[in-house]
């Protein structure tokens, strides 16, 4: 089996900081820089030009993604230095052939890329017979955080095509491995290298890893672990940057200070100081919930206090939101329990017994539904429609691992405004 190809996809905004990227990148073994279509749409062909002369030893690609003009875009990504030109495979037939003339006419070859198509198999035959280069097995950005796989794809298309595969979307070191495994010959990596704040230690470990291609034995794991393993991972401010910013309680802080509480919400409406749904709802929750309290926004008395969380920590309740206030603070904080409120106050009310568990609620200003995600810290408290879960999930890890890469470039010296060209960026009136 021939050396497999190891493409790193630029999918950045900023020109400095993908010729930096790459350079990193390719000391860690990338052998091809993919412009990605984000810094094409951001610098224009003049992210092509620049990276080809900064890196005359290797094969630029410009992942035009062609839609129409099939000659003309490929002839200016061609001219500006490109080896290799995407194209969406779902192109009509007519702007495939046009981009294939050019590609022949101006000496580069073409990548049909697969997002997005109804019958990849059949259609990766057809762009094969009308003379493209490689076929990219790629599910997009969006498409993987609701859960769909590039190594899937990969498998169905594995000895069908003809020409050589690429794959794209989502991978890592481990399932860039399984990809050369699975018959692909060049393996495309964007998010997992170029968002790591050691961009050279990301790209060898995959450049190690589709050297010894192997298919390693995968625990399967529901979607609701899945969802928890990431949202413990993250943070409740990254979850709201997952949500376009959405989905944050007003007002409510952690009692114990560094505490985290993560999971399907419980919901109870109750009056003010009434605390006899709070305490039932303990014995309705399951391990791993978390009890949400609406109180009806009353701060004078507390429906919850040290004993009520002394038997939610004993039955693994994962932690306590609360529209009101909580007393006892001086226990729940030894008990380390995550209990979020609006105030904290002595004096408890009368386990009266109105209110109701498990209906839709306002709470800190938000709806919560009982099954909604709960992801709380520090920072406060943000809700996540369960729907969404998975792929809100999967957005707060991208918003770590972006993140990651700019903490380390401000550490370099840089500061947050040049990371992220906030001038350039200011929204045009
Ligand atoms: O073309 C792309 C998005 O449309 C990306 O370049 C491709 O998906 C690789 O990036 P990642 O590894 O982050 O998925």
């Amino acid at each position: 089996m021939a050396t497999p190809t190891l493409q790193v996809a630029l999918d950045l905004l900023e020109l400095d900081r993908a010729v930096e990227i790459a350079d990193e990148a390719v000391r860690g073994g990338a052998d091809w820089i993919e412009v990605g279509t984000p810094l094409i749409k951001s610098e224009g062909m003049q992210a092509v030009r620049t990276l080809r002369e900064r890196f005359p030893g290797h094969e630029i690609v410009a992942d035009m993604k062609i839609a129409d003009t099939g000659a003309i875009e490929v002839e200016m990504a061609a001219k500006s230095g490109a080896g290799v030109v995407c194209i969406l495979a779902d192109a009509d037939d007519a702007v495939i052939v046009e981009a294939v003339r050019s590609a022949r006419k101006y000496g580069v070859r073409l990548m049909a890329d697969l997002i997005n198509v109804a019958d990849p198999v059949d259609r990766s035959r057809e762009l094969a017979a009308l003379g493209v280069d490689y076929i990219n097995a790629h599910v997009g950005i969006d498409q993987q955080m609701i859960g769909r796989s590039s190594l899937d794809l990969l498998r169905r298309l594995a000895g069908e095509t003809g020409i050589p595969i690429a794959v794209a979307g989502g991978l890592d070191a481990e399932t860039a491995s399984e990809a050369v495994a699975a018959g692909a010959s060049v393996v495309i990596v964007g998010g997992n290298i170029v968002k790591a704040a050691d961009v050279t230690g990301a790209a060898r470990r995959v450049r190690e890893a589709i050297d010894r291609p192997e298919i390693r034995p995968r625990e399967e794991e529901s979607r609701d672990a899945a969802i928890r393993r990431l949202f413990e991972a993250v943070s409740a401010p990254n979850v709201t940057d997952g949500m376009h910013r959405k989905g944050a309680m007003a007002g409510v802080v952690s009692i114990c200070g560094r505490v985290k509480a993560v999971g399907r919400a419980v919901t109870v409406r109750t009056l003010a100081g009434d605390w006899a749904k709070p305490v039932e709802a303990i014995d309705v929750a399951g391990p791993g919930d978390v009890l949400v309290v609406s109180n009806d926004g009353g701060t004078s008395v507390a429906p919850w206090g040290e004993l009520a969380t002394h038997s939610a920590k004993n039955r693994g309740i994962a932690g306590v939101v609360i529209d009101g206030a909580v007393r006892d603070v001086d226990d729940i904080r030894e008990m380390k329990f995550p209990v979020f409120a609006t105030a904290t106050v002595p004096n408890a009310g009368d386990p009266k017994g109105l209110g109701e568990i498990n209906t839709e609620i306002a709470c800190c200003g938000q709806e919560v539904r009982p099954g909604d995600w709960i992801v709380a810290d520090e920072s406060g408290v943000v809700v996540v429609p369960r729907e969404r879960a998975y792929e809100v999930a999967r957005r707060a890890m991208e918003v770590r691992k972006n993140e990651e890469r700019i903490r380390e470039e401000i550490r370099r010296g840089r500061t947050l405004s040049e990371v992220s060209e906030l001038l350039k960026w200011e929204k045009r009136h």
